[in-house]
């Protein structure tokens, strides 16, 4: 199906601004030339891209506009030492060189720039409002957050954004969704995220670029607005969006990548042209009220098997998933005994979730038998948060304070979990085996997530005094 844009001189949205403002071309399929501002590598996406310009003898068009990083297989811990796993040390070497032939700036894992794509592009303000920004990944729509158009490629696009700075896409349909109201304590971007998934479905945003939008949007921080739009892949949708205002100039002035001077203010006056004209018309409105939403708990193997810690577990045609994670339809989730706790990911794995998880962590210990990992999601993030002294509180607390990278959001690197092992965690995808063969994943928040790691059960963090 095409999706036609706005007929000429009608109000739009901030996804036809950014789309028009980088169309070069409209294919006579219905497809559009898009021009690509940025493109983020990481080592697992990348090496048939590479494989690609070298066999076609293509250069990188443009290779001030791309940024590489190692994140999914690199090791958390003893990372002054070789690789445990040769496949890893493999993966990241060759992404070291490939960049180093065709003229990328490469991120270093032993220097301060490191950590996971979707975090050190924000941190550094790479990420910015109006651009359009791609990578071979599929939550890359976090970056949508700045007002970007921001979404996941497969290797080969890559590979073709390196040569040429454009790709043809198909323009989605548009979404509006308005959280109303505002959070109530202890609620978070998290449960907003998971919420808007139990509410459309998994599958519930294909084909849809996805506005947030509402007072609880506007109240988010860049950090919350990164987590809820780092899950809209989740729901289907490859672009989640959230309009540019003083809280995002804010996050972003002074930031080493982000423009300067006078470059800084003609960019702030073009970035507030981009909200969404009053009067633009969306092809779905979806309305969440935010002060109704409970801190939310994955019960099944996909993130649309979602609820609130203080329901039941629903018995809506999950038998299968309900037989994986061990679970009865009827009973309460709240006490549910977990064993591990995982504290970050490109979802929540920034400063402002790891203080969330930190000021739960304060008021007791790690119950016995249950291991807690918080991992940074950058070396920026590491180090602010030693800044704070968090990763003394964490530590003192029994949790284990690990070295940026994708760690158990993903367990492509050395940390997976058992088989049966129940993990409560702050990561995006919940599927069977994500993060070990048979283990079992519930997606919360930073502070749930914390708040389980000291009772050693799911436990409603509201009720915590
Ligand atoms: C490995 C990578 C391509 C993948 C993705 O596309 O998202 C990963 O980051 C994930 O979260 O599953
Ligand atoms: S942290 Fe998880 S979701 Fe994010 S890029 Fe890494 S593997 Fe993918």
């Amino acid at each position: 199906m095409t999706h036609l844009a706005p007929p000429a001189g009608a109000p739009r949205t901030l996804y036809d601004k950014l789309w028009d403002a980088h169309a070069i071309a409209q294919g006579g399929d219905g497809q559009t030339l898009l021009y690509i501002d940025r493109h983020l590598l990481h080592e697992v996406s990348t090496p048939q891209s590479f494989a690609m310009l070298r066999e076609d003898g293509l250069a990188v068009h443009r290779p001030a506009t791309q940024l590489a990083v190692a994140d999914h297989s690199v090791p958390t811990r003893h990372r002054d030492q070789p690789f445990a796993d040769p496949m890893a040390a493999a993966q990241v070497a060759l992404l070291e060189r490939n960049c180093a032939d065709f003229g990328i700036e490469y991120l270093a894992l032993a220097g301060e720039g490191q950590g996971i794509v979707h975090v050190i592009s924000p941190d550094q303000g790479f990420t910015l409002p109006g651009i359009t920004l791609v990578c071979g990944d599929s939550h890359t729509s976090t970056h949508g957050a700045f007002g970007a158009l921001a979404f996941g490629v497969g290797a080969s696009e890559c590979g073709i954004v390196m040569a040429t700075q454009a790709l043809w896409q198909e323009r989605a349909r548009r979404m509006r969704v308005t959280f109303t109201g505002a959070l109530t304590p202890g609620v978070s971007a998290k449960d907003m995220a998971l919420a808007f998934i139990g509410t459309v479905g998994a599958a519930g945003a294909t084909g849809f670029a996805v506005e947030f939008a509402g007072d609880a949007v506007r109240a988010l921080s860049m950090e919350g607005r990164m987590t809820l739009c780092n899950m809209v892949i989740e729901a289907g949708s490859r672009t989640g969006l959230v309009a540019p205002d003083d809280t995002t100039f804010a996050y972003l002035q002074g930031r080493p990548r982000a423009p300067h001077g006078p470059d800084w203010d003609a960019a702030v006056r073009y970035w507030r042209s981009l909200p969404s004209d009053a009067d633009a018309v969306f092809d779905a409105e979806v309305t969440i009220a935010a002060d109704a939403i409970a801190p939310q708990i994955t019960y099944g193997t996909s993130p649309g098997q979602v609820m609130r810690v203080d329901g039941i577990v629903p018995d809506a045609g999950a038998a299968k998933a309900l037989a994986y994670m061990g679970l009865e339809a009827g009973a309460p989730i709240d006490g549910l005994p977990i064993d591990h706790v995982f504290i970050g990911s490109c979802t929540n794995g920034r400063i402002e979730d790891l203080r969330a998880a930190a000021a739960i962590a304060r008021n007791g210990q790690v119950a016995p038998g249950v291991r807690a990992l918080v991992v940074p999601g950058s070396m920026a993030v590491k180090r602010q948060a030693e800044a704070e002294r968090l990763d003394a509180l964490f530590l003192a607390a029994g949790f284990e304070w690990r070295a940026p990278g994708c760690s158990l959001c993903v367990a492509m690197n050395d940390d997976r979990l058992p088989a049966g092992a129940r993990c409560a965690s702050t990561s995006n995808r919940n599927f069977e085996g994500r993060q070990g063969a048979g283990a079992r994943t519930h997606l919360v928040s930073p502070a749930m997530a914390a708040a389980a790691a000291l009772a050693g059960r799911i436990v409603d963090v509201r009720t915590l005094a």
